[in-house]
């Protein structure tokens, strides 16, 4: 495939085994064998031999327990690894997983999620008016979506809209745990990050404090309160409509879906729906492990995923997991084909894709681990071919095939195929899969079916069926 503008990379074996490299072997985890076993030095010296032997029993009977929770283990501890570029769906697929299986625990968080749907709104407001300035600056005329007195207007709004916006930084900082980020591109969360934000550690004193999100939070939500409608004016503007579909205006992909219900987020008893939380962007650091008790073939299994930070500086946390995995989840955003990395913007996200995958498919430690590939986003692929953006303007090898989503969908998906085919090391089967991760009911579906479909081969795999 080739892209326009953008760097063409030669991408070999090599490279991708560079991008990923190998680790020493891992320990495996300890079964609990060594401190059963230092408990035969604790015995009395030269016990009767009666007593002997029964001790001698007891300890085979344990030994014959671990190897059975062992070979169990085996069996029913299935290690899914999400990989993707940022802003793929990985962490979506995590809270799809939540709802489905532990509904509960998004439950008794919902409302820490509103700090998250409180600050993409604040970043896409931001990102309104700064893009706004900047094509007011650098267009030298005037004409119907860009006049001295939409200018005033705009200005106007900015103004009203100061304090609000003034609280991005320091809500950022309390959702990041007190770090704070150069770039003001959002807040970067530790997983699990809800837990860290709860409590206040300390005296009955100390507890009863709100903590400092808690406190940032209240207080946007009174300033959203008064400021809802002033929003509203701003992303119903007329040279706001005009320009962002033109992408003059660049926001994230749940921007407008958050803008859009700024009345109801704004609202005083206001409480994430689930479509909310799915619909947040939060940056990864690190890796989350997540569990979840899944039912297969009458039994239960215990399946982890990673949830690994698709950003390029922490490919390297990815390393230590490579060798438990079982399986590998990877997404790859097939809406993104107009986009080009945040931190490389020469580089095409679709592009980008195509490398970590080969990269990934290439990589010695992931050989035996099953591979699924999910074609994500596919709501907004079609939404922008809909409104008519072009993939032979970006992707130059389209040509003058059809612009409809059937013809682009088959070819994107081709190209995955064929880079899979390209640089698989132990030449398995790649299983794809279109994707709405922000689709409850057909995420339930996609996950249930893959998820029984990678126990089952990891236990064929074993020869235990
Ligand atoms: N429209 C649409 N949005 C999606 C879909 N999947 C995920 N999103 C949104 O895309 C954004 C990014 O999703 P995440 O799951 O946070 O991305 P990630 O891969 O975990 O990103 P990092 O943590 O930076 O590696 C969120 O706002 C999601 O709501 C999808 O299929 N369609
Ligand atoms: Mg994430």
């Amino acid at each position: 495939m080739s892209f326009n503008p953008g760097k063409r990379f030669g991408w070999g074996r090599a490279d991708a085994q560079r991008l990923l490299p190998t680790v020493p072997k891992l320990v495996p985890p300890s079964l609990g064998l060594g401190s059963r076993r230092r408990s035969l030095a604790s015995l009395p010296p030269n016990p009767p031999e009666n007593a002997a032997q029964d001790v001698n029993k007891a300890i085979d009977v344990e030994l014959k327990r671990d190897a059975m929770i062992r070979k169990e283990r085996n069996v029913r501890e299935i290690k899914v690894i999400l990989f993707g570029q940022p802003d793929s769906g990985k962490s979506t697929l995590i809270k799809q997983l939540q709802l489905l299986y532990a509904s509960d625990a998004l439950d008794n968080k919902r409302t820490l999620w509103r700090a998250a749907v409180f600050l993409n709104i604040l970043k896409a407001v931001r990102m309104i008016l700064m893009d706004l300035d900047w094509e007011f600056s650098h267009e030298d005329h005037e004409d119907e979506f860009n006049s001295r007195q939409i200018r005033q207007e705009i200005a106007a709004i900015r103004g009203k809209l100061l304090p609000l916006l003034a609280t991005e930084e320091s809500l950022a900082m309390e959702l990041s745990g007190g770090v704070s980020f150069s770039r003001p591109s959002g807040a970067r969360v530790r997983p699990g990050w809800q837990q860290s934000v709860i409590p206040n550690e300390g005296s009955p004193s100390e507890k009863e404090k709100p903590s400092g999100l808690l406190q940032v939070t209240n207080l946007i939500a009174k300033y959203l309160s008064t400021s809802a409608a002033l929003i509203g004016i701003l992303w119903s503007h007329p040279t706001v409509n005009n320009y962002f579909p033109l992408r003059k205006i660049q926001l994230d992909d749940s921007a407008p879906y958050f803008l859009d219900h700024i009345d109801r987020i704004a609202a005083v008893d206001y409480i994430p729906t689930n479509n909310d939380i799915l619909r947040v962007r939060l940056t990864t650091l690190g890796v989350g492990e997540h569990t979840f008790a899944v039912k297969f073939a009458g039994k239960v299994n215990t399946v982890t995923y990673f949830d690994v930070s698709g950003a390029c500086s922490r490919r390297l946390s990815w390393i230590p997991y490579f060798e438990a995995a079982t399986s590998i989840i990877f997404f790859a955003p097939i809406s993104a084909f107009d986009q080009y990395l945040e931190d490389d913007p020469a580089t095409n996200r679709l592009h980008h894709s195509l490398q970590l995958l080969s990269a990934v498919c290439a990589n010695k430690i992931l050989r035996h681990a099953q591979l699924v590939l999910f074609l994500n986003k596919i709501d907004l692929l079609k939404q922008k071919l809909e409104a008519g953006i072009e993939v032979q303007k970006y992707i130059t090898s389209y040509g003058n095939r059809p612009n409809t989503y059937e013809c682009v969908s088959d070819y994107f998906r081709n190209h995955f195929l064929q880079a899979h085919r390209k640089h698989d090391v132990s030449r398995r089967a790649m299983h794809v899969y279109f994707s709405c991760m922000i689709d409850i009911s057909a995420s339930h579906v996609l996950i249930t079916n893959v998820g029984a479909e990678m126990i089952r081969k990891h236990i064929c795999g074993l020869n235990l069926v």
